[in-house]
């Protein structure tokens, strides 16, 4: 039997939270510009857990329950405060923090459906306050707890930074929030379901997922664009530094994907925003440099620019700390591994694939002291 290096083109699940077909991308079916263009975060996240979107009731009081579940427990600021923040990533710190909450919840290892969906709202609230929590006690600050009156957007940034946000930069974190929401069978999606398919619990679940999305090659990719970017330094620089970069044999972060053709649906969002953020801020720059990489990288490779290549210039003109980047798309993608793995205990079935053997065989055993 031949393997699929990468598992390339094979269905391995049926699910109804979202979909990529001919390159467009739906949650339950609606279009991901609808959602981006209108919705606000919590309405997304309601819409991947109920497969509706709410009412304004529904939504008044969902909302409710996010904010008042945000608190952590004074022992995971007490762990973050424990260690030297100057050298962990926030992603290590998030995935240690995330495993350490299912100490503290008496429903931990409760598998029952309605059990199941409480822990999904404590995960999806209690995510941003780790790591706006992380940021702040890595500064010398304190945590702050977040506000009844503002989104979850709002909120996240007035956790960040103890002030509330102006309209515009909550509108942008509100929008990149409900970009990366969900999306198919990506590898940290696929490591949640892999994880809950053998009816281990929802905590173990998503720290899984967070370890598969710290790496470069999925959600870490948007750290290491800024840090591109950055080496790039000037718009007369791009091309050249990417020539030379692809010389090296180098991927280009932020390039390419494994599923789209045409082009990332979500990236026309993002490079939008990144526009319009760069040049409220002063930071055209970045935005001038991604649009000639991006030129560069279709003509020459033929990859189209995925989600994680604008929302770098986009964080970054919000003054967000760049290893801050990855830990965004977690307090996004959350929801969306809360939905399939609310899905897979639904039906579920072991995920148990096979490999092809490609080893020595028929090998003669020899006794250790003869080796
Ligand atoms: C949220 C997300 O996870 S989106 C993805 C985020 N990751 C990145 O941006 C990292 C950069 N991109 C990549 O590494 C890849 O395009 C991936 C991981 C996204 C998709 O990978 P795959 O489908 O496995 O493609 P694979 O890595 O095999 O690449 C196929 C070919 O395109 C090239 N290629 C793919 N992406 C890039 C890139 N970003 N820069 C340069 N070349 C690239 C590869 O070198 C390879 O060329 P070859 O056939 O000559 O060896
Ligand atoms: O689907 C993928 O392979 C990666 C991706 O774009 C995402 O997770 O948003």
């Amino acid at each position: 039997m031949a393997s699929t290096k990468g598992l390339e083109g094979i269905t391995a699940t049926e699910s109804t939270i979202s979909s990529i077909i001919d390159d467009k991308l739906t949650y339950v079916g609606y279009d991901i510009d609808d959602l981006a263009n209108h919705s606000s975060f919590e309405e997304v996240v309601y819409l991947l857990w109920n497969q509706k979107l709410p009412n304004q009731n529904e939504l008044k009081n969902f909302t409710s329950e996010l904010t008042e579940s945000m608190k952590l427990p004074k022992e995971i600021i007490d762990h973050l405060k424990s260690y030297d923040l100057s050298t962990v990533h926030p992603m290590a710190a998030l995935r240690t923090a995330v495993s350490m909450l299912a100490l503290f919840d008496s429903e931990a290892d409760e598998m029952e459906e309605e059990a199941n969906k409480r822990k999904a709202i404590r995960l999806q609230a209690k995510i941003p306050t780790i790591v706006t929590a992380f940021s702040r006690i890595r500064k010398g600050l304190e945590p702050v707890s977040p506000k009844k009156n503002l989104s979850f957007a709002a909120n996240f940034l007035y956790m960040l930074n103890d002030k509330e946000p102006e309209d515009v930069e909550e509108e942008a974190i509100n929008k990149a929030l409900v970009l990366h929401a969900d999306h198919e069978l990506n590898a940290s999606t696929f490591t949640a379901r892999v994880c809950v398919a053998t009816l281990s619990d929802v905590y173990s679940g998503v720290t899984a997922a967070i370890g598969a999305l710290k790496g470069p090659l999925h959600g870490g990719a948007n750290e290491r664009v800024m840090a591109l970017l950055t080496e790039v330094g000037s718009v007369e620089n791009a091309i050249p530094a990417i020539e030379k970069k692809l010389e090296n044999k180098e991927k280009i972060m932020g390039m390419g994907h494994r599923v789209y053709q045409s082009g990332d649906p979500r990236a026309k969002h993002l490079k939008e925003m990144s526009r319009e953020l760069t040049e409220l801020t002063g930071h055209s720059k970045y935005y001038e440099m991604s649009i000639k990489i991006e030129d560069y990288i279709k003509e020459n490779k033929g990859l189209p620019a995925n989600v994680d290549f604008y929302s770098a210039s986009v964080y970054h003109s919000l003054g967000i700390d760049h290893d801050l980047f990855t830990p965004i798309f977690a307090v996004s993608r959350v929801s969306g591994w809360l939905a399939h793995i609310l899905e897979q205990y639904a039906d579920n079935r072991l995920i148990r694939p096979r490999a092809e053997y490609v080893g020595p065989k028929g090998q003669t055993y020899t006794a250790i002291e003869n080796r």
